[in-house]
């Protein structure tokens, strides 16, 4: 039987992870024994469609690039058009459900529904949307349990780098006593490029175009996306109950071109830092500009590259790299989270 998906937003992951999904299907099938068939496809502007026997996704991407929307998807017997998010997460014959949706700072929303949703629905819910994590964990956890369905968001800190997996799995039996990081591509991507001599707006325009950002760029260089992954990474990897307000932050809207290269001159890189630290007990969270070193490890992690590193009691500490943000990456922490789903491990 194959595990059926409905895609609740379809921006560049969405078509990241449909990409992928077409590209090694056969393969996915033969070697994980995962056959993913995409049923739905619901989105605010790009408009929705609803197959039960599934969806051409090479069309359905064909119309998206031709016209924008996927309104001139080809008409076939059981198509089903116009649903938007919570009639698709209800009346589809999907296993899980796609978030997608774009990362709402202040409330979450709708994606903390969506989740909801679909867990009443008996339906596994698996995204990249951050603010349905940071915002409602514990609660959408349970409620998931619940209902005998899985809740996974491995995309939602670093893409398609394991921030998640690997210190829940590998570096389990280890007390983790701090988390430190470099955990925005886009804001990470724009002070490498300023390093380089170009100007904020011109370098957040790239990030903007390379897929990094998000819909709202505020969140990145503001820096409540890295809030954000600093909360999930607080409640999730060490057991804390951080809240959003509890995080002091700062973006990098103050750094100019000029500011990089002269810390440059003086062997320093200027980078937005996201920490999570155990005091004496109380689970603190940090995200501010920090000038850092030649030394210092993560002093020359550049482009949409992030690193973060765990304070490890028993292994000493750790530190992984990999892709912050991107398509193709964040399509991938979804097919990763969909192949553990089905493996039945975390
Ligand atoms: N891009 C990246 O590198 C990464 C992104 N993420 C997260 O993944 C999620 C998706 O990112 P990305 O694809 O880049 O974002 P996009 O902004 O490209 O896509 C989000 C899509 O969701 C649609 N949407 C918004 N609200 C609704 C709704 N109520 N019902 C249906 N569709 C809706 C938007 O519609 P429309 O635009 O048509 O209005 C848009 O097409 C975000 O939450 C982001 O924070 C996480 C890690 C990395
Ligand atoms: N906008 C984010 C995307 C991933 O979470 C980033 O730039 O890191």
């Amino acid at each position: 039987m194959p595990h059926k998906l409905d895609f609740i937003g379809f921006g560049g992951v969405g078509r990241g992870l449909a990409e992928i999904l077409l590209e090694r299907g056969d393969w996915l099938k033969e070697t994980f024994g995962s056959d993913f068939l995409v049923v739905s496809v619901s989105d605010l502007y790009k408009g929705s469609l609803h197959h039960p026997d599934g969806l051409d996704m090479q069309k359905v991407l064909d119309c998206l690039k031709k016209d924008g929307t996927v309104e001139n998807y080809p008409d076939t017997q059981g198509l089903v058009r116009g649903w938007d998010s919570i009639e698709t997460i209800t009346q589809s014959n999907a296993d899980t459900v796609i978030e997608i949706t774009f990362t709402n700072v202040e409330t979450g929303q709708p994606a903390i529904d969506h989740c909801k949703t679909s867990f009443k629905a008996g339906k596994n819910a698996v995204l990249t949307n951050k603010g349905p994590v940071a915002l409602a964990y514990k609660e959408l956890q349970a409620l998931a349990q619940e209902n005998g369905v899985r809740f996974l968001f491995e995309g939602t800190v670093m893409s398609g780098t394991p921030a998640l997996r690997m210190p829940l799995t590998s570096l389990s039996g280890n007390r983790i006593t701090s988390i430190k990081g470099i955990m925005n591509g886009t804001t990470n991507y724009m002070l490498t490029q300023m390093e380089q001599g170009m100007e904020y707006s011109e370098a957040l325009k790239e990030a903007q175009s390379r897929g990094y950002a998000e819909a709202d760029p505020t969140s990145d260089v503001e820096g409540y996306d890295v809030l954000y992954k600093v909360v999930i990474l607080a409640n999730v990897v060490m057991g804390a109950d951080l809240k959003k307000e509890d995080v002091e932050r700062q973006g990098i809207t103050s750094l100019s071109a000029e500011d990089m290269q002269q810390a440059k001159k003086e062997n320093k890189h200027w980078k937005l830092i996201g920490r999570v630290e155990n005091d004496n007990g109380t689970i603190k969270g940090s995200v501010k500009p920090e000038l850092l070193s030649e030394d210092d490890a993560l002093a020359n992690v550049g482009g949409a590259v992030n690193a973060v590193t765990y304070e490890c009691d028993l292994s000493g500490p750790i530190t992984l790299m990999g892709a912050g943000a991107g398509v193709p990456e964040t399509g991938f922490a979804l097919l990763i989270d969909l192949i553990n789903m089905d493996r039945n491990t975390i």
